[in-house]
């Protein structure tokens, strides 16, 4: 099956609580011609709130016997913008997420998102704080139909308890028809209305990518964690993906982070950039910058080929990176301990 991309629909976009303003995407919008970007979808996602909360990351340090998978991490992830994490293989994103959302115990720093220190927290309870999170291996439920996977992201606001709901108490029906109803809109938001009632497990794998979002934006978050969200993908569900995740930005307003391997994707998503490398932050700043950085050249090549770049040769790299970028081109990262980046480049 080809995967079916994000409806546009007709609609004039409804921002939402005066996000749009606040919230509006950082970068000029490309102009029209062959390398402007793809709309972003259109939702109907009424919120009643803008996300203020920004993610500060200071001092992060997580040690496993006799490995230090963080070494005094830090980072700012501003409301309403998309920050990634990147780095070559082991370099410390997995756990670093895991400490975002609860899963790991930090050896010593701070998370703190808005007033709340998350490190002391249950996940949960970072949760209840409006983070969500998806995998990088799909964790959905896969006998379920897409849009009981996709309520599992409303159970924490679903005020009926277990024996309102056991007992079908009026109260209890209306408010599931509104979960239901908002489900509904979600679906249609990421693109996947058509397959509701289809049990996950039998769609293409680029759906059940996005049905994982649609649970996770589901539980109306402020800051979404996308653990590699395009791992995997073809190049037309990794376009797809791309352009939910810019409108859950732009139309939304919420604040992305995400950790991918896939540097075109990185490169046209993010509006900054940092690089870990062996637990380490070894750069940051916006991905223009980031990817013509000697120090992350040399995580991804490794020495010997930062120092073929002699002076000339990151002249002539630099105008090239300018034109590959605005294509989404990975430009000049690669992973040099798998190669799986260079791999990506075409599907970019
Ligand atoms: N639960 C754990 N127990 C012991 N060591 C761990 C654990 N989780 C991660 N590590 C180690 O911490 C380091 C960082 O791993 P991590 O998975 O965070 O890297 P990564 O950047 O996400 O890599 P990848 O891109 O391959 O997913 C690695 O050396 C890894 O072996």
């Amino acid at each position: 099956m080809t995967p079916t991309a994000p409806p546009v629909l007709p609609t004039t976009p409804q921002i939402i609580g005066g996000c749009r303003d606040r919230f509006r995407p950082r970068r000029p919008t490309p102009p029209p011609g062959p390398r402007a970007r793809p709309p972003a979808p259109r939702g109907h996602l009424p919120r009643g709130r803008c996300p203020v909360n920004e993610l500060k990351v200071t001092d992060l340090t997580v040690k496993f016997a006799g490995i230090t998978a963080l070494d005094h991490v830090g980072f700012t992830v501003e409301p309403g913008s998309i920050h990634a994490v990147i780095g070559p293989n082991g370099a410390g994103k997995s756990t670093c997420f895991n400490v975002l959302s609860g899963v790991y115990r930090a050896t010593s720093g701070s998370v703190r998102f808005g007033d709340a220190e998350l490190t002391r927290m249950a996940p949960h309870q970072i949760a209840a704080l409006g983070v969500a999170r998806t995998f990088q291996n799909i964790a959905l439920s896969k006998f379920q139909s897409v849009e009981d996977n996709v309520m599992l992201g409303r159970h924490r606001l679903t005020r009926a308890g277990f024996l309102g709901a056991g007992l079908r108490l009026p109260s209890a029906r209306r408010e599931n028809a509104r979960h239901r109803a908002r489900v509904r809109d979600i679906a249609r938001f990421v693109g996947v209305a058509e397959y509701l009632e289809a049990p996950v497990g039998m769609l293409p794998y680029g759906v059940q990518k996005r049905v994982e979002l649609a649970r996770a934006l589901a539980m109306e978050p402020d800051l979404l964690l996308l653990d590699e969200p395009v791992a995997g993908m073809n190049g037309g569900e990794r376009r797809a993906m791309a352009e939910v995740i810019m409108a859950a930005r732009a139309d939304l307003g919420i604040s992305v982070l995400l950790v991918e391997h896939d540097m075109g994707m990185v490169m046209r998503l993010a509006d900054q950039v940092t690089v870990l490398d062996f637990g380490r932050r070894i750069a940051a700043g916006p991905p223009e910058r980031v990817q013509r950085d000697p120090a992350v050249i040399r995580a991804y090549l490794g020495e010997q080929a930062a120092d073929e770049q002699t002076a000339d040769e990151q002249a002539a790299d630099e105008q090239a990176t300018d034109e590959q970028t605005a294509d989404g081109d990975p430009g000049t990262i690669r992973d040099r301990r798998d190669g799986r980046a260079a791999d990506e480049r075409e599907n970019a």
